[in-house]
């Protein structure tokens, strides 16, 4: 063997497997492709956030990759331990908060476990409470400690803060933000919101009819984000389709001034 094949061989040994791997991916729905040759790697730890217009196919993707759609004969390579939170929360009614979170555990410490994970979302004081009784966003986090409890390496989040206030939803991101950090499962965010994808993501994809038309990857710190913002939201925009016009600007600077 030559040294720079060895080299290359070693080197192709040292990089860690994806979490995530789709090659050539293609979805029907009868004469309809909704997924159209797509590849996807998502490395572990990596957080991903998938953008696009209403029926381009995020949902779809996400499907496949929870285990939730047909995927027979293709090369979808996913981890066996995934979870994923939906927009809505999705809890039994008739169970409380902590069985919920339990739901199809196994094991002697499942209550020790399930509250550990609510603890984590900040809800250690309403494990005996009903669903009916949460607001949206402690819906949400305990569907967080669902998900968390089961060690995902693959955590799917299908716009999971979309149907939240404006703070509830900041306040959701650090959550996120920080259960990340301490468990680093692959992340693959799907969202309308731009702004949430800059501020979450290591990489932004955007799908248009089933494929990535465009990737950005983003290497500031979560923290230093604000500045770098107005730029890519303005390009992501742009990838979307959405175009930010002159006569929008010049509408914000005359309110400005007419308030003045
Ligand atoms: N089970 C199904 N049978 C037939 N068509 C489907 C099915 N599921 C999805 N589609 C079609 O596939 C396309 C992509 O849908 P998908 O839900 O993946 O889009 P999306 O990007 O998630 O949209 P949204 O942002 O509105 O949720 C749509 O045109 C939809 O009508």
């Amino acid at each position: 063997m030559d040294v720079a094949r060895g080299f290359l061989l070693a080197k192709a040994a040292d990089l860690p497997t994806p979490a995530v791997r789709l090659s050539n991916f293609t979805r029907r729905f009868g004469a309809n492709t909704i997924i159209d040759g797509l590849d996807l790697e998502i490395a572990p730890g990596e957080f991903v956030a998938l953008l696009g217009r209403s029926g381009s196919g995020k949902t779809t993707l996400l499907r496949t990759l929870a285990g939730m759609d047909e995927v027979r004969g293709q090369d979808v390579s996913v981890p066996s331990a995934r979870a994923v939170v939906f927009q809505d929360a999705r809890l039994l009614p008739w169970k409380t908060v902590w069985r919920n979170v339990a739901l199809g555990l196994k094991g002697g410490t499942i209550r020790e476990r399930a509250e550990q994970a609510l603890r984590e979302v900040g809800l250690g004081h309403r494990l005996d409470a009903w669903p009916l009784t949460l607001s949206g966003g402690e819906a949400q986090r305990v569907a967080l400690a669902r998900a968390l409890v089961r060690e995902p390496q693959l955590l799917l989040l299908d716009e999971p803060f979309a149907a939240l206030d404006a703070l509830t939803r900041i306040r959701m991101h650090d959550l996120v933000l920080s259960l990340w950090r301490a468990h680093r499962p692959a992340v693959l965010l799907v969202t309308h919101d731009v702004d949430e994808a800059i501020a979450l993501a290591d990489r932004v994809l955007v799908l248009d009819s089933g494929r990535i038309v465009a990737e950005e990857r983003i290497a500031a710190e979560r923290g230093d984000r604000a500045g770098l913002a107005r730029g890519l939201r303005d390009t992501l925009l742009g990838h979307l389709g959405v175009e930010r016009g002159p006569a929008l600007e010049e509408g914000v600077v005359h309110l400005a001034r007419a308030r003045a």
